[in-house]
This record gives C-alpha cells, structure tokens and sequence, in this order.
C-alpha cells in the first residue's frame, strides 16, 4: 500500500473518518499527523496538507495550499500546518455573475441580432450591449457575428486554457471524440458524468438536440465560462482535486443525475495531468460512493468496490501510480488525440499520443477501430495497438510506449527496441551507456522509472506539491543504489 502524507477536511469537521474511508477504498495509506488537523479553506475549498523541505528548520515542514491551483500567482493560500492563521475562509470564487446571473445574461444575448452578437474568446464571455469597447481596450481576442450553433459549441469558442497550468485546457480531436460516443452507446450507457470533459458533454448535448443521440450528460468543471451556456441542471462548478461543489446545490444535482442514470451511468474524466493523484483517486471514490448510497445491492455490471463505470484519461506512464490507487483500473492501448497538446515533441510525434485510458470497464467489451490498425488479442482478451506484439514469454501484449517492445531473455522481460541487453551491467541497456556508471535513472519530479523529467506530465506543476509522493520513491530508488537527486532543490521546469 502507498504511503502519503495527504489529508483533507471538510471545513469545520472534526471528522477523519470521510478520507480514511476514501483513503482505503483508494488504496492510501494516510500517515497520521499525530492530532486532527482541520483543514483550512481557500476559495477553492478544503486546502490539502503538503510536505516540503524547510530551509529554515532543515526538516520537512507541512502546510495546507489550494488543492487546485499550485501557482502561487493563482492562489495565494499558503499555511504552515504548525501555524494558525486567520486568513482561512471559505469565500466562494466567482466572477461576480451567479449561475443564474449568468443564464439570464445567455438569454439576453440570444436575444441579440446576430450583427450584434459579440463574444470575447480571451474572457470567455458572451457580451452584451456597451460591454465591447472594454475588451476590445483590452486588446481580447474578439469574435463578432457569433451564429447560435457556434453558442452550441463553447469548447470551439471559448479560447481553450492551454497555456494555464491549472485549467491545462487540452481538447480532444473529433476522432477521439467520435470513438468515445460510439463507444458509450455501444456499451448501453445513457448518462454520461463529464468531469473536466467540455467536449465530450458538448458532443452528447449536441447528438441529443440534433436527434441522434439519446444519451444525457452533466458537466462538471473548474472553468465558470461554461455556466453561461448551460443550465444548472448540465453543469455545475466543481473542484476534482477535493471534491468541492461552488454551488450549495452541487452535490444535489450529481446525486439526481446518478439515480436517473443508475448502472448505465459513465464518469469520464481527463484531469490536468500534474495533479494529485490520490487527491483525485479520493474524489471520485466519493462520487462512485455516492452511487452506491442510491443502489446498496451494487451495480451487478461492476466486480469490486469501485461501483461507478469510468474512464479516466491519463499518460501511459503514469499507469503504475494509478493503478496504486485506483486499483480496479486498467489501462487501454488506445492513443488519445487531442486538437493543442503541447506534450506532443517531435520524438513523440512518431509514437503518437502519450496519453490512454484507464478503466474498470472490462477491456473484452472495448472494440478498438481496426481501422486505425488495432487488433484483438486472443490471449490477453483485449485489443491492442498495431505495433503492439504480443510475447509469448510474457504472456501479454507488452508494448506501452507506442514502440514494439522486444522480449530478452537475460532479463526475462519485454524491453523497449532501444535497449539491448549488457551482460556487464546485467540489464538491458540504452546502446551508448558506460557500463558500471551510475546513472540517474527515472523521473525527478514523479519518481517513476520509465520517463525522465523532460516528459513528466507533472513537470509544469510545482516540485513542491508532488513532493509528498517522491518522498517514499526516493528512500525506494536510494537502496537499489539509484542516484537520487538531493532534497530540497527540486524546481519549477
Ligand atoms: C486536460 S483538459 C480536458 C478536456 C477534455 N480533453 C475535453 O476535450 O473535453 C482538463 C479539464 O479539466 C478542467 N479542470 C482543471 N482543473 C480542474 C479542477 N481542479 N476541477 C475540475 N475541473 C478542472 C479544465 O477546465 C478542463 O476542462
Ligand atoms: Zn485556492
Ligand atoms: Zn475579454
Ligand atoms: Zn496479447
Ligand atoms: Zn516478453
Ligand atoms: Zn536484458
Ligand atoms: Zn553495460
């Protein structure tokens, strides 16, 4: 079981007993902090308890920080654990509109003749009379003669946040959202639950109003520029890192639209991807929670605790950590394309996306298009991509980076193409190495061994957050006689 330093609270509960059960259920082991720490909240709800080097005290301090914005710029809160404060409060975030403000305003700009429909991409806003000049003082990227089906497309209209470590606005490319809808019907779903997944909430919504589509979906996202477009009952704000609703009604909604869907219902997920993992994996163990309050016999489609189908969208080589803590999860060879993904450097390019999916859905009933060259495999019971191979001596299809892997039989494993085996060394190693030469090897900012640094998906979050996590790594990484990198001076990349 994985250790972590993490903890959380409700605001003004007393109660560990919510994140020990999360906790078990998402296979964390929490280290006790000694006494019960109330969790302090910034505007974004509940904070999460970190652990970084203290120069100061050359030991390792804790302190509470906002859950889903790590840079300071974003969100200021920042609490030593050992230190009380007075500027933890509850202040609900917003942009001044309430939701309903905000649907008022929709209506009012439909309003509108089309000639004077303006939307200002860079806020996110649909403006109505007199509100141009100020953005367009502002230099915002403006769009003018805004048709209503382009209303009926957010995702397209709204500038993504791409360039925001929180949002990490990433969308997917009509393909993949093809495969998905095809996919959610094939597998009798008819409601869909989109956490941080705009796009795919907009495909459904769209495929319902055009008659081709049955299916209902709710969206739940960080990003409030959504509220204009859809009604309370489609979307709510929502943080995923600790499960905070912005609305008091949030929680109502997902409970309603859980026991309207019961077993047909499907979260989809495509988190930022330098997040918090266990932060996550307690999250939707609630929501799934919230499922089996409504259907206390289970969900006869599901095997083991984890009662609610999902898909969450994540890079293959990060499988092993969420594996540790959503263990009913298994990873799917299909490659995830995205419209703006900056994870995307020439070397990747030629092995196609980084990024899977990670399900509890068995994987015999996911059909991967052949026409992208995926086939099914008869001994795993599973499709796999077309450059995947399966071994005989593994007894699995092996490849996971988008390479064939090659079997060795000195190492009794399957490696990748670029390693061949040295007898020196006793492993399988890169063809130009020094043999005997310590190398670093594996991630610096996540710790795992096979992706270095430059392409850690957690490498625009700051070092200090994650690490909580590297911490139990190291200590592991240190007695193989890895060289690890010295506490306290890892930074921003
Ligand atoms: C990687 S993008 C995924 C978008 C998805 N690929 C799509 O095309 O629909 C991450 C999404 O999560 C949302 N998000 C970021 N941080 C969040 C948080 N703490 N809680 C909820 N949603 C969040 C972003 O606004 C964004 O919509
Ligand atoms: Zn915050
Ligand atoms: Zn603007
Ligand atoms: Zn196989
Ligand atoms: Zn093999
Ligand atoms: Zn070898
Ligand atoms: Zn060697």
């Amino acid at each position: 079981m994985k250790k972590v330093n993490f903890r959380e609270s409700k605001p003004g509960l007393n109660s560990p007993y919510d994140h020990k059960m999360a906790a078990k259920q998402a296979n964390i082991e929490l280290i006790p902090l000694g006494k019960d720490i109330l969790s302090p909240a910034c505007q974004h709800g509940p904070t999460l308890l970190f652990e970084r080097w203290d120069k100061s005290t050359s030991q390792n301090r804790q302190f509470f920080a906002c859950s889903a914005f790590r840079d300071r710029k974003q969100c200021q809160f920042f609490q030593w654990a050992d230190q009380k404060s007075s500027n933890a409060s509850l202040n609900i975030e917003g942009n001044g509109f309430s939701h309903k403000d905000l649907r008022n305003r929709y209506f009012q700009f439909k309003k509108l003749p089309r000639s004077s429909r303006s939307v200002c991409c860079t806020c996110g806003r649909l403006l109505l009379e007199g509100e141009l000049s100020d953005h367009a003082k502002k230099g915002h990227l403006l769009k003018h003669k805004v048709g209503l089906k382009d209303v009926k497309q957010p995702s397209f209209l709204f500038k993504p946040l791409d360039d925001n470590k929180t949002f990490a606005q990433y969308l997917f490319s009509k393909t993949t959202v093809d495969f998905l809808m095809e996919t959610f019907e094939s597998l009798g779903f008819t409601h869909v639950l989109c956490v941080g997944t705009p796009r795919i909430h907009e495909a459904v919504q769209n495929g319902k109003r055009s008659g081709n589509m049955s299916m209902s979906s709710m969206l739940l996202d960080l990003d409030e520029r959504y509220a204009q477009i859809y009604p309370p009952a489609l979307f709510t704000k929502y943080n995923m890192f600790n499960h905070h609703f912005f609305e008091p009604n949030g929680k109502v909604k997902i409970s309603k639209f859980l026991n309207e869907g019961k077993e047909h219902t499907i979260l989809v997920t495509d988190p930022p991807f330098g997040g918090l993992i266990e932060a996550l994996a307690s999250s939707f163990t609630k929501i799934s929670s919230m499922l089996k309050e409504l259907h206390p016999d289970g969900n006869p489609s599901m095997e083991k605790g984890f009662l609610l189908p999902m898909i969450l969208f994540f890079p293959y080589f990060m499988e092993k950590r969420i594996l540790q803590n959503l263990s009913t999860l298994s990873m799917i060879d299909y490659k995830v394309d995205y419209d703006n993904h900056n994870l995307f450097n020439s070397q990747q390019k030629k092995k196609g996306s980084p990024v899977r999916m990670f399900t509890n859905i068995s994987q015999v009933l996911f059909r991967l298009p052949a026409e992208e060259g995926y086939w099914f495999c008869q001994s795993c019971q599973k499709y796999s991509s077309k450059e995947n191979w399966h071994c005989k001596d593994c007894r699995a299809c092996t490849s996971k980076d988008g390479t064939t892997y090659v079997h060795c039989d000195a190492c009794l494993r399957c490696v990748k193409p670029s390693r061949s085996h040295c007898f020196k060394c006793g492993v399988c190693q890169l063809k130009d190495h020094v043999c005997g030469q310590q190398v670093l090897l594996g991630c610096h900012i996540c710790g795992e061994l096979d992706h270095k640094r430059r392409d850690c998906p957690a490498r625009t979050t700051n070092g200090e957050s994650l690490k909580t996590i590297r911490l139990g790594k190291r200590k592991q990484n240190q007695k193989c006689g890895i060289r690890a990198k010295k506490q306290g001076t890892m930074s921003n990349v």
